[in-house]
């Protein structure tokens, strides 16, 4: 088993890493729990929610099960309170320990609920994406999302355990194998460059979910993840270049509604959009800005965004987190491997957004 730790003012956890850990998950409730909320939605849990249970009944504790509709657009106030719905119906506690069975939606939903419910309760993150192996559920970002926009509502809470079970991605469908690819190379993108091109190198490799790719990508990902927020947790710095992509690709998804693009999709056209932008401003070359998009293109992500409409890209845009006093902020590239933090004029941001638009078929 690999294991990698997350130390933050937070709290800090262990990330294990093994095949067949989902037939261990006991291991991660705390002898002090009283019982354990299980929470997954339709899709993960006719695959793996019996072997979860399985697993967890082992501690001998009362175990409840809540249910959430599947996808992107249940990522919200609503679905949120199913959770404590569930929770209050079970009479669970402030020593219930939730476990989040799913991908990001599921991981990010219940974190944030396991943030306010009886003002905090722990929760153990079981990702089953690829994506949320090597990127939601470390860090103890917890959001929903705004119709207005992307995860506006949530907290910083980190879980007290992350048990990546690699072998679960096996059923998972091609198109969301290249989403959470999107999320690996990002890591190279903004801090690793050997890593960017490992990836290039491997291309082939991750998407056909090679068993030695992908656990050095996931790995290697997360000790990336677990080393930038250790160093800033609540995103005051480093932390930001995590958002690489994803000024861009959070106004894809609000702009085209949940769920029409997965999040990994924004963010791979995100990054190439990006890549052009530092170009303009930030000194990456030619070569860069062409390596960024063909590998996003290789990992079966889109490079072509949708025509949004110049001003209602930069509205859209705006609702960004990393904007302060209406000045829309970007992580970009000086060069593969280094990401900073700045602005970009309005007029050279219009360009870029014009020069990549294609109308939506
Ligand atoms: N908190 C963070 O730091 C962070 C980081 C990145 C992304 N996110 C968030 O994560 C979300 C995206 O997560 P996602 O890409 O995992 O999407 P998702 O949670 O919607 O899962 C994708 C689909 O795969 C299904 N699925 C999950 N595991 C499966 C498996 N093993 N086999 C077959 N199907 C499976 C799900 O039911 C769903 O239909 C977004 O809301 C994004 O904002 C959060
Ligand atoms: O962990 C982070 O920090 C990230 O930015 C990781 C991103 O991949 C993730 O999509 C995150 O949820 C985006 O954060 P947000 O603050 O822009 O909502
Ligand atoms: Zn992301």
């Amino acid at each position: 088993m690999n294991t990698v730790n997350v130390e933050t003012p937070g709290g800090s956890y262990p990330i294990h890493i093994a095949a067949g850990r989902l037939d261990s998950l006991e291991q991660s409730i705390p002898d002090d729990a009283t019982s354990i909320a299980l929470v997954s939605n339709p899709t993960v849990a006719a695959l793996y929610a019996d072997r979860a249970k399985r697993a967890l009944a082992k501690t001998g504790k009362r175990l409840v099960y809540i249910e959430l509709p599947d996808g992107e657009a249940y990522k919200d106030w609503q679905t949120l309170n199913l959770i404590f719905d569930g929770l209050l119906q079970s009479r669970c506690d402030r020593k219930t320990v939730l476990v989040a069975l799913g991908g990001g939606v599921i991981g990010d939903m219940v974190g944030f609920a396991a943030s306010c419910y009886m003002r905090g309760v722990r929760f153990v993150q079981v990702p089953t994406t690829l994506l949320a192996q090597v990127d939601s559920s470390v860090g103890g970002k917890t959001a929903v999302n705004h119709p207005l926009g992307k995860n506006m509502i949530g907290a910083f809470y980190q879980p007290i355990a992350v048990e990546i079970d690699p072998d679960v991605l096996r059923t998972l469908p091609s198109r969301e194998v290249s989403a959470g690819l999107a999320e690996v190379i990002k890591y190279g993108c903004i801090i690793d460059a050997p890593f960017f091109d490992w990836c290039e190198q491997n291309v082939a490799a991750l998407r056909a979910l090679d068993h030695d790719a992908v656990a050095y990508a996931i790995k290697r990902s997360c000790e990336l993840k677990a080393y930038v927020v250790s160093q800033d947790e609540r995103e005051s710095g480093l932390r930001a270049i995590l958002n690489f992509g994803h000024t861009f690709g959070h106004a894809i998804e609000a702009g085209l509604g949940y769920g029409h693009w997965l999040h990994g999709e924004a963010v791979g056209c995100g990054m190439a959009q990006a890549a052009e932008l530092s170009a303009k401003v930030a000194g990456l070359d030619e070569l860069g800005v062409a390596r960024v998009r063909d590998l996003v293109h290789a990992i079966g992500c889109p490079v072509t965004p949708p025509n949004l409409g110049t001003d209602h890209w930069i509205e859209l845009m705006q609702v960004d987190k990393k904007t302060e006093g209406g000045t829309l902020r970007f992580i970009l590239l000086p060069e593969i491997g280094k990401a900073v933090f700045q602005s970009a004029p309005l007029d050279v941001l219009r360009q870029v957004l014009h020069s990549t638009a294609v109308p939506v078929l």
